[in-house]
Protein backbone atom coordinates (compact mmCIF):
# COMPACT_ATOMS: atom_id res chain seq x y z
CA UNK A 1 0.00 0.00 0.00
CA UNK A 2 1.34 3.30 -1.03
CA UNK A 3 0.98 5.95 1.84
CA UNK A 4 1.62 9.93 1.37
CA UNK A 5 3.54 11.64 4.72
CA UNK A 6 3.73 15.29 4.68
CA UNK A 7 7.22 16.03 5.18
CA UNK A 8 8.91 19.05 6.72
CA UNK A 9 12.03 19.18 4.70
CA UNK A 10 13.48 22.56 5.28
CA UNK A 11 11.57 25.49 7.83
CA UNK A 12 8.39 26.70 6.19
CA UNK A 13 8.06 24.08 3.99
CA UNK A 14 6.61 20.54 3.66
CA UNK A 15 6.36 17.84 0.84
CA UNK A 16 4.75 14.66 -0.10
CA UNK A 17 6.61 11.44 0.47
CA UNK A 18 5.57 8.26 -1.01
CA UNK A 19 6.46 5.01 1.24
CA UNK A 20 5.35 1.49 0.64
CA UNK A 21 3.94 -0.09 3.83
CA UNK A 22 3.04 -4.09 3.75
CA UNK A 23 -0.78 -3.76 5.13
CA UNK A 24 -1.44 -7.60 5.77
CA UNK A 25 1.55 -7.32 8.64
CA UNK A 26 -0.44 -8.62 11.26
CA UNK A 27 2.20 -7.07 13.74
CA UNK A 28 0.27 -3.78 13.23
CA UNK A 29 -3.06 -1.77 12.87
CA UNK A 30 -3.94 0.80 10.20
CA UNK A 31 -5.46 4.15 11.56
CA UNK A 32 -6.60 6.88 9.91
CA UNK A 33 -5.58 10.26 11.83
CA UNK A 34 -8.62 12.35 12.24
CA UNK A 35 -7.60 15.15 14.96
CA UNK A 36 -4.14 16.28 15.23
CA UNK A 37 -2.26 18.76 17.68
CA UNK A 38 0.60 21.49 17.30
CA UNK A 39 3.36 20.96 20.25
CA UNK A 40 5.85 23.73 21.25
CA UNK A 41 8.63 21.10 19.47
CA UNK A 42 6.66 20.78 16.29
CA UNK A 43 6.77 24.64 16.17
CA UNK A 44 10.64 24.68 17.00
CA UNK A 45 11.24 22.33 13.75
CA UNK A 46 8.95 24.42 11.59
CA UNK A 47 10.39 27.76 12.60
CA UNK A 48 13.71 26.30 12.07
CA UNK A 49 14.42 27.44 15.99
CA UNK A 50 16.56 23.82 16.32
CA UNK A 51 19.29 24.80 14.73
CA UNK A 52 21.42 23.79 11.78
CA UNK A 53 22.82 20.29 13.34
CA UNK A 54 19.66 19.14 14.90
CA UNK A 55 17.61 20.10 11.07
CA UNK A 56 20.33 18.55 9.01
CA UNK A 57 20.30 15.55 10.81
CA UNK A 58 16.37 14.95 11.50
CA UNK A 59 14.84 16.64 8.69
CA UNK A 60 12.89 15.28 5.62
CA UNK A 61 10.22 14.39 8.76
CA UNK A 62 6.80 14.46 9.09
CA UNK A 63 6.02 16.43 12.50
CA UNK A 64 3.38 15.88 14.79
CA UNK A 65 3.16 13.59 18.03
CA UNK A 66 -0.31 14.41 19.72
CA UNK A 67 -3.24 12.83 17.90
CA UNK A 68 -6.26 10.95 17.38
CA UNK A 69 -7.61 8.73 14.92
CA UNK A 70 -10.03 5.55 13.67
CA UNK A 71 -8.68 2.13 12.88
CA UNK A 72 -9.33 1.50 9.21
CA UNK A 73 -8.09 -1.93 8.83
CA UNK A 74 -6.62 -4.60 11.21
CA UNK A 75 -4.98 -7.42 9.66
CA UNK A 76 -5.85 -10.23 12.62
CA UNK A 77 -9.82 -8.67 12.75
CA UNK A 78 -9.27 -8.07 16.41
CA UNK A 79 -10.11 -4.40 16.44
CA UNK A 80 -13.44 -2.81 14.97
CA UNK A 81 -13.05 -0.90 12.32
CA UNK A 82 -13.86 2.48 13.26
CA UNK A 83 -12.89 2.24 17.16
CA UNK A 84 -11.58 5.53 17.95
CA UNK A 85 -8.07 4.95 19.48
CA UNK A 86 -4.99 8.06 20.80
CA UNK A 87 -1.67 6.89 19.38
CA UNK A 88 1.49 6.59 21.29
CA UNK A 89 4.38 8.66 19.30
CA UNK A 90 7.23 6.63 21.54
CA UNK A 91 8.14 3.38 19.92
CA UNK A 92 10.31 1.27 21.78
CA UNK A 93 12.37 -1.27 20.42
CA UNK A 94 14.02 -2.80 23.67
CA UNK A 95 12.79 -3.28 27.44
CA UNK A 96 14.83 -2.89 30.23
CA UNK A 97 13.46 -3.58 33.85
CA UNK A 98 14.60 0.24 35.48
CA UNK A 99 14.69 2.57 32.53
CA UNK A 100 11.20 4.09 31.04
CA UNK A 101 10.72 3.30 27.89
CA UNK A 102 10.24 7.09 27.24
CA UNK A 103 14.22 7.02 28.45
CA UNK A 104 16.17 4.22 26.48
CA UNK A 105 18.28 6.03 23.94
CA UNK A 106 17.33 3.66 21.32
CA UNK A 107 13.24 4.48 21.14
CA UNK A 108 12.33 6.48 18.23
CA UNK A 109 9.91 9.14 18.96
CA UNK A 110 7.83 10.47 16.06
CA UNK A 111 8.18 14.05 15.01
CA UNK A 112 11.86 13.93 16.72
CA UNK A 113 13.97 12.44 14.22
CA UNK A 114 11.05 9.91 12.67
CA UNK A 115 7.89 10.69 10.65
CA UNK A 116 5.01 12.05 13.09
CA UNK A 117 1.46 11.69 12.13
CA UNK A 118 1.45 14.04 9.68
CA UNK A 119 0.52 11.27 7.36
CA UNK A 120 -2.78 9.75 5.08
CA UNK A 121 -1.96 6.66 7.30
CA UNK A 122 -0.37 5.12 10.84
CA UNK A 123 0.72 1.91 11.04
CA UNK A 124 0.58 1.45 14.67
CA UNK A 125 1.94 -1.84 16.85
CA UNK A 126 -0.79 -3.36 18.48
CA UNK A 127 1.39 -1.95 22.14
CA UNK A 128 0.93 2.15 20.64
CA UNK A 129 -2.64 2.51 20.83
CA UNK A 130 -5.36 2.85 23.36
CA UNK A 131 -9.16 2.94 22.94
CA UNK A 132 -10.95 6.27 23.81
CA UNK A 133 -13.67 6.33 25.58
CA UNK A 134 -16.77 8.25 24.39
CA UNK A 135 -17.09 11.29 26.76
CA UNK A 136 -13.56 12.36 24.90
CA UNK A 137 -14.25 15.23 22.90
CA UNK A 138 -12.24 14.88 19.80
CA UNK A 139 -10.47 18.44 19.71
CA UNK A 140 -9.64 17.59 23.58
CA UNK A 141 -8.62 14.08 22.64
CA UNK A 142 -6.06 15.50 20.23
CA UNK A 143 -3.63 16.35 22.88
CA UNK A 144 -3.96 13.25 25.15
CA UNK A 145 -0.29 13.08 24.74
CA UNK A 146 0.33 16.30 26.41
CA UNK A 147 -1.23 15.01 28.94
CA UNK A 148 0.10 12.03 29.40
CA UNK A 149 3.28 13.99 30.33
CA UNK A 150 2.32 15.94 33.14
CA UNK A 151 0.74 12.59 34.33
CA UNK A 152 4.44 11.21 33.61
CA UNK A 153 5.84 13.87 35.38
CA UNK A 154 3.50 13.68 38.23
CA UNK A 155 4.24 9.77 38.57
CA UNK A 156 7.87 10.69 38.94
CA UNK A 157 7.74 13.16 41.34
CA UNK A 158 5.42 11.08 43.39
CA UNK A 159 7.90 8.22 43.47
CA UNK A 160 11.14 10.48 43.79
CA UNK A 161 9.98 13.50 46.09
CA UNK A 162 9.23 13.74 50.51
CA UNK A 163 5.88 13.25 51.30
CA UNK A 164 5.28 16.89 52.91
CA UNK A 165 3.18 17.75 50.25
CA UNK A 166 0.87 21.17 51.73
CA UNK A 167 1.58 23.53 48.77
CA UNK A 168 2.90 22.83 44.83
CA UNK A 169 4.10 25.95 42.71
CA UNK A 170 3.75 25.60 38.99
CA UNK A 171 5.67 27.69 36.66
CA UNK A 172 3.96 28.17 33.29
CA UNK A 173 0.64 30.02 32.54
CA UNK A 174 0.87 28.41 28.75
CA UNK A 175 -0.55 24.63 27.77
CA UNK A 176 1.67 22.23 30.20
CA UNK A 177 1.40 24.49 32.85
CA UNK A 178 -2.44 24.60 32.62
CA UNK A 179 -2.15 20.51 32.45
CA UNK A 180 0.39 20.05 35.06
CA UNK A 181 -1.69 22.48 38.08
CA UNK A 182 -4.88 21.19 36.58
CA UNK A 183 -3.47 17.20 37.58
CA UNK A 184 -1.81 18.13 40.55
CA UNK A 185 -5.61 19.56 41.97
CA UNK A 186 -7.17 16.71 40.99
CA UNK A 187 -5.20 14.45 42.72
CA UNK A 188 -3.71 15.47 45.54
CA UNK A 189 -7.34 17.27 46.87
CA UNK A 190 -6.14 18.64 49.99
CA UNK A 191 -2.93 20.29 48.59
CA UNK A 192 -2.65 23.57 47.89
CA UNK A 193 -1.44 24.90 43.79
CA UNK A 194 -0.31 28.28 42.91
CA UNK A 195 0.67 29.43 39.10
CA UNK A 196 2.98 31.57 38.36
CA UNK A 197 2.98 33.61 35.04
CA UNK A 198 3.81 36.32 32.82
CA UNK A 199 0.41 37.30 31.68
CA UNK A 200 -2.75 38.16 33.19
CA UNK A 201 -5.61 36.94 30.93
CA UNK A 202 -3.45 33.35 30.45
CA UNK A 203 -3.42 32.97 34.51
CA UNK A 204 -7.28 34.28 34.61
CA UNK A 205 -8.00 30.66 32.94
CA UNK A 206 -6.33 28.91 36.17
CA UNK A 207 -10.04 29.31 37.87
CA UNK A 208 -9.46 25.50 39.65
CA UNK A 209 -5.83 26.47 41.36
CA UNK A 210 -5.78 28.30 44.73
CA UNK A 211 -3.84 30.81 43.63
CA UNK A 212 -1.88 32.81 40.57
CA UNK A 213 0.46 35.00 40.70
CA UNK A 214 2.57 37.18 38.34
CA UNK A 215 6.00 36.50 38.69
CA UNK A 216 7.48 40.02 39.39
CA UNK A 217 4.97 40.09 41.92
CA UNK A 218 5.43 37.53 44.64
CA UNK A 219 4.33 38.07 48.14
CA UNK A 220 7.24 38.06 50.86
CA UNK A 221 7.64 35.16 52.27
CA UNK A 222 5.60 32.51 49.77
CA UNK A 223 7.12 29.33 49.93
CA UNK A 224 6.45 26.08 48.09
CA UNK A 225 7.23 22.44 48.95
CA UNK A 226 7.73 21.59 45.26
CA UNK A 227 7.62 23.02 42.34
CA UNK A 228 6.90 22.05 38.61
CA UNK A 229 8.69 24.44 35.63
CA UNK A 230 6.49 24.05 32.75
CA UNK A 231 8.15 27.10 30.97
CA UNK A 232 10.48 25.64 28.62
CA UNK A 233 12.73 28.39 26.15
CA UNK A 234 14.82 31.40 27.40
CA UNK A 235 12.13 31.91 30.09
CA UNK A 236 13.15 28.28 31.76
CA UNK A 237 16.14 30.04 33.74
CA UNK A 238 14.20 32.20 35.62
CA UNK A 239 12.02 30.70 36.76
CA UNK A 240 14.28 27.55 37.85
CA UNK A 241 16.54 31.07 39.37
CA UNK A 242 12.97 32.00 41.24
CA UNK A 243 12.07 28.46 41.97
CA UNK A 244 15.15 27.68 43.56
CA UNK A 245 14.80 30.64 45.81
CA UNK A 246 11.27 30.57 46.92
CA UNK A 247 11.15 26.64 47.77
CA UNK A 248 11.15 25.32 51.10
CA UNK A 249 14.67 22.89 52.19
CA UNK A 250 14.54 19.36 50.49
CA UNK A 251 12.03 20.09 48.35
CA UNK A 252 11.73 18.80 44.54
CA UNK A 253 11.74 20.10 41.59
CA UNK A 254 10.43 18.78 38.37
CA UNK A 255 11.82 20.13 35.46
CA UNK A 256 9.55 19.84 31.63
CA UNK A 257 10.41 22.46 29.84
CA UNK A 258 12.62 22.10 26.64
CA UNK A 259 15.14 24.54 26.28
CA UNK A 260 16.72 25.11 23.13
CA UNK A 261 20.44 26.17 25.36
CA UNK A 262 21.76 25.24 28.18
CA UNK A 263 20.70 27.53 31.43
CA UNK A 264 22.74 28.63 34.45
CA UNK A 265 21.14 27.04 37.49
CA UNK A 266 21.96 28.46 41.13
CA UNK A 267 23.66 25.07 42.35
CA UNK A 268 25.09 26.91 45.43
CA UNK A 269 21.31 27.07 46.46
CA UNK A 270 20.38 23.59 45.63
CA UNK A 271 23.53 22.22 47.44
CA UNK A 272 22.33 24.55 50.69
CA UNK A 273 18.71 23.83 50.76
CA UNK A 274 19.38 20.11 49.97
CA UNK A 275 17.30 20.31 46.57
CA UNK A 276 15.92 17.49 44.30
CA UNK A 277 15.97 18.17 40.72
CA UNK A 278 13.45 15.39 38.53
CA UNK A 279 13.74 15.90 35.00
CA UNK A 280 11.07 14.84 33.25
CA UNK A 281 10.84 14.19 29.35
CA UNK A 282 7.88 12.30 27.22
CA UNK A 283 5.67 9.41 28.13
CA UNK A 284 4.61 5.91 27.07
CA UNK A 285 2.53 3.60 26.90
CA UNK A 286 1.32 2.71 30.84
CA UNK A 287 1.38 6.85 30.83
CA UNK A 288 -1.63 6.63 27.75
CA UNK A 289 -3.27 3.86 29.62
CA UNK A 290 -3.08 6.10 33.07
CA UNK A 291 -4.56 9.11 31.33
CA UNK A 292 -7.05 8.05 29.56
CA UNK A 293 -8.67 5.92 32.40
CA UNK A 294 -8.55 8.80 34.60
CA UNK A 295 -9.96 11.14 31.84
CA UNK A 296 -12.88 8.31 31.88
CA UNK A 297 -13.60 8.64 34.91
CA UNK A 298 -13.04 12.24 35.89
CA UNK A 299 -15.38 14.31 32.95
CA UNK A 300 -14.90 17.30 35.20
CA UNK A 301 -11.36 17.62 33.90
CA UNK A 302 -12.44 16.91 30.39
CA UNK A 303 -14.41 20.09 30.64
CA UNK A 304 -11.26 21.99 32.13
CA UNK A 305 -9.12 20.84 29.51
CA UNK A 306 -11.70 22.49 26.92
CA UNK A 307 -10.38 25.15 27.97
CA UNK A 308 -6.98 25.00 26.00
CA UNK A 309 -8.53 24.34 22.77
CA UNK A 310 -7.22 27.42 21.20
CA UNK A 311 -8.82 26.77 17.77
CA UNK A 312 -9.85 23.98 15.15
CA UNK A 313 -9.09 24.27 11.53
CA UNK A 314 -9.54 22.03 8.74
CA UNK A 315 -6.44 20.73 6.78
CA UNK A 316 -6.85 19.56 2.92
CA UNK A 317 -3.82 21.08 1.62
CA UNK A 318 -0.06 21.93 2.29
CA UNK A 319 -1.70 25.45 2.32
CA UNK A 320 -3.56 24.52 4.79
CA UNK A 321 -1.24 23.01 6.91
CA UNK A 322 1.02 26.51 6.63
CA UNK A 323 -2.00 28.44 7.45
CA UNK A 324 -2.44 26.08 10.47
CA UNK A 325 1.52 26.71 11.96
CA UNK A 326 1.30 30.32 11.07
CA UNK A 327 -2.02 30.92 12.59
CA UNK A 328 -0.30 28.69 15.97
CA UNK A 329 2.66 31.22 16.03
CA UNK A 330 0.14 34.18 16.99
CA UNK A 331 -1.93 32.53 19.40
CA UNK A 332 -1.50 33.33 22.74
CA UNK A 333 -3.58 30.90 24.47
CA UNK A 334 -4.37 27.49 23.87
CA UNK A 335 -3.61 24.74 21.44
CA UNK A 336 -4.01 24.44 17.97
CA UNK A 337 -5.86 21.65 16.50
CA UNK A 338 -5.80 19.96 13.45
CA UNK A 339 -8.76 18.60 11.77
CA UNK A 340 -6.81 15.56 9.40
CA UNK A 341 -8.99 15.91 6.15
CA UNK A 342 -6.03 15.83 3.84
N1 LIG B 1 9.00 17.50 29.01
C1 LIG B 1 8.20 17.16 28.00
O1 LIG B 1 8.04 15.99 27.64
C2 LIG B 1 7.47 18.24 27.29
C3 LIG B 1 7.93 19.52 27.33
N2 LIG B 1 7.27 20.51 26.69
C4 LIG B 1 7.88 21.82 26.78
O2 LIG B 1 7.25 22.55 27.82
C5 LIG B 1 7.39 23.94 27.55
C6 LIG B 1 6.03 24.61 27.68
O3 LIG B 1 5.15 24.13 26.67
P1 LIG B 1 3.73 24.83 26.46
O4 LIG B 1 3.04 24.94 27.77
O5 LIG B 1 3.05 24.16 25.35
O6 LIG B 1 4.20 26.29 26.00
P2 LIG B 1 3.50 27.68 26.30
O7 LIG B 1 4.23 28.69 25.49
O8 LIG B 1 2.04 27.52 26.12
O9 LIG B 1 3.78 27.92 27.86
C7 LIG B 1 4.89 28.50 28.45
C8 LIG B 1 4.37 29.66 29.28
O10 LIG B 1 5.34 30.07 30.23
C9 LIG B 1 5.31 31.49 30.28
N3 LIG B 1 6.54 31.98 30.87
C10 LIG B 1 7.63 32.54 30.26
N4 LIG B 1 8.59 32.83 31.17
C11 LIG B 1 8.08 32.48 32.39
C12 LIG B 1 8.58 32.56 33.72
N5 LIG B 1 9.80 33.05 33.97
N6 LIG B 1 7.80 32.11 34.73
C13 LIG B 1 6.57 31.61 34.49
N7 LIG B 1 6.04 31.52 33.25
C14 LIG B 1 6.78 31.95 32.21
C15 LIG B 1 5.10 31.87 28.83
O11 LIG B 1 4.69 33.23 28.70
P3 LIG B 1 5.10 34.03 27.35
O12 LIG B 1 4.56 33.23 26.21
O13 LIG B 1 4.45 35.35 27.53
O14 LIG B 1 6.60 34.10 27.33
C16 LIG B 1 4.02 30.88 28.43
O15 LIG B 1 2.74 31.34 28.77
C17 LIG B 1 8.02 24.02 26.14
O16 LIG B 1 9.40 24.20 26.27
C18 LIG B 1 7.72 22.68 25.55
O17 LIG B 1 8.62 22.32 24.54
C19 LIG B 1 6.10 20.30 26.01
C20 LIG B 1 5.60 19.03 25.92
C21 LIG B 1 6.26 17.90 26.52
O1 LIG C 1 7.21 17.61 23.19
C1 LIG C 1 7.75 16.67 23.68
C2 LIG C 1 7.01 15.48 24.11
O2 LIG C 1 5.65 15.73 23.99
C3 LIG C 1 9.21 16.68 23.84
O3 LIG C 1 9.56 17.87 24.44
C4 LIG C 1 9.80 16.58 22.49
O4 LIG C 1 9.63 15.28 22.04
C5 LIG C 1 11.28 16.95 22.51
O5 LIG C 1 11.77 16.55 21.27
P1 LIG C 1 12.93 17.29 20.53
O6 LIG C 1 14.16 16.83 21.22
O7 LIG C 1 12.81 16.82 19.13
O8 LIG C 1 12.67 18.78 20.68
ZN1 LIG D 1 5.19 17.45 22.68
Amino acid sequence: MINQVYRLVSPRQFEIAYTDYAINDSACVVVRPTHLSICAADQRYYTGKRGKEALAKKLPMALIHEGVGEVVFDPRGEIATGTKVVMVPNTPVETDDVIAENYLRTSKFRSSGYDGFMQDYIFLRRDRFIALPANLNPPVAAFTELVTVAMHAISRFERKSHTRRQVFGVWGDGNLGYITALLLKKKFKACKVYVFGKTAFKLENFSFADATYHINEIPERLAVDHAFECVGGAGSQDAVGQIIDIINPEGSIALLGVSEYPIEVNTRMVLEKGLTLIGSSRSGYQDFKTTVGFLSENPDVIEYLETLVGSVNAVRSIADLIHTFEKDLTSPWGKTILEWQI
